[in-house]
């Protein structure tokens, strides 16, 4: 069977593996035959969520860090000598209006800054890294050597009040993915971005549930939450469809947040 026809026997990274869309990405992909590295902070319950999973090891990393992202991908070359698919889930929200005129404070630039680095900068240091690895691969007989899946959100399009960081961050991670096609197309390597909308994830419970029940009901159909295991099979999707490439998938049963 050609390789990435299915999950199983590749070798996928998931940053932000230790929580929420992330940990559904490993669980899934570790069912379904991968080799997973979950790649989360140290702080985070990275291991104890490894040890829970077949063919699955944790290496901590914050993926700000070149020097942190460069040792798991060393160390993911030492025990698995390849790296097929990165999912890149790691990533952190903030709600803050532009400026609070009651406090007289505009949006501070350092917190700003912070949602950047995360989810934008730290996005891309994984995924420059990783490419080095994916490059090295046999092609299969399409030419194929890895698979890049981002994750943004439909914030980048319908931001909310107080998310202008964090709608920034999403909409520069959804700029990224045809230019990143284009520029690694070459080595046989293909990127796609996912757009979820409300997931059930404890991100999205630090929401108060009045807020996550307003959210809930926008929804248009099925007017629920997602499930993460749903975002977790459009990452299986997109690394089984060879043809898939370049684009940006709205994941979120029609909500266009107001
Ligand atoms: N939950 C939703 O409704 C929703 C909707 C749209 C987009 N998203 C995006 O999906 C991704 C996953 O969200 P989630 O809901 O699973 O959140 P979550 O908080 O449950 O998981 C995020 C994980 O990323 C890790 N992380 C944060 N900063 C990191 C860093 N610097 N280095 C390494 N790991 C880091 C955290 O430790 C955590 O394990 C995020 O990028 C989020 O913006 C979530
Ligand atoms: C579509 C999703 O990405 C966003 C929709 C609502 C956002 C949340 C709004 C409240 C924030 C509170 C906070 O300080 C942390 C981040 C948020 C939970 C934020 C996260 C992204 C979503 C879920």
């Amino acid at each position: 069977m050609s390789k990435f026809t299915s999950l199983k026997g590749l070798v996928s990274l998931v940053s932000g593996g230790a929580s929420g869309l992330g940990r559904a990405t490993v669980e899934r992909f570790t069912k379904q035959g991968a080799r997973v590295v979950l790649c989360d902070l140290p702080s985070s319950d990275g291991e104890k969520v490894a040890k829970q999973m077949d063919n699955c090891m944790f290496l901590p990393a914050d993926i700000t860090s070149e020097k942190e992202v460069k040792e798991v991908l060393r160390a993911t070359m030492e025990n698995y000598k390849c790296l097929d698919v990165l999912v890149n889930c790691a990533g952190i929200g903030v709600a803050r209006k532009t400026y609070s005129i009651q406090k007289n404070l505009p949006h501070p630039l350092d917190e700003f800054e912070r949602v950047l680095k995360v989810n934008t900068l730290g996005t891309f240091n994984m995924i420059r890294q990783a490419v080095i690895l994916m490059a090295q691969n046999e092609p299969n007989e399409d030419k194929a050597r890895g698979v890049i899946i981002n994750t943004s959100s439909v914030a980048a399009f319908d931001g909310q009040m107080g998310q202008v960081a964090y709608a920034a961050s999403k909409a520069a991670i959804a700029g990224m993915t045809l230019p990143l096609a284009r520029d690694i197309g070459e080595f046989g390597i293909r990127v796609c971005t996912i757009c979820p909308g409300v997931f059930d994830t404890p991100l999205l419970a630090a929401l108060p549930q009045k807020a996550i029940d307003a959210l809930t009901k926008t929804v248009v159909f099925p007017q629920r939450l997602g499930k993460p295991d749903e975002f977790a099979q459009m990452c299986q999707t997109i690394v089984e469809n060879p043809y898939l490439n370049g684009e940006t998938i709205r994941l979120d049963g029609a909500l266009r947040m107001v």
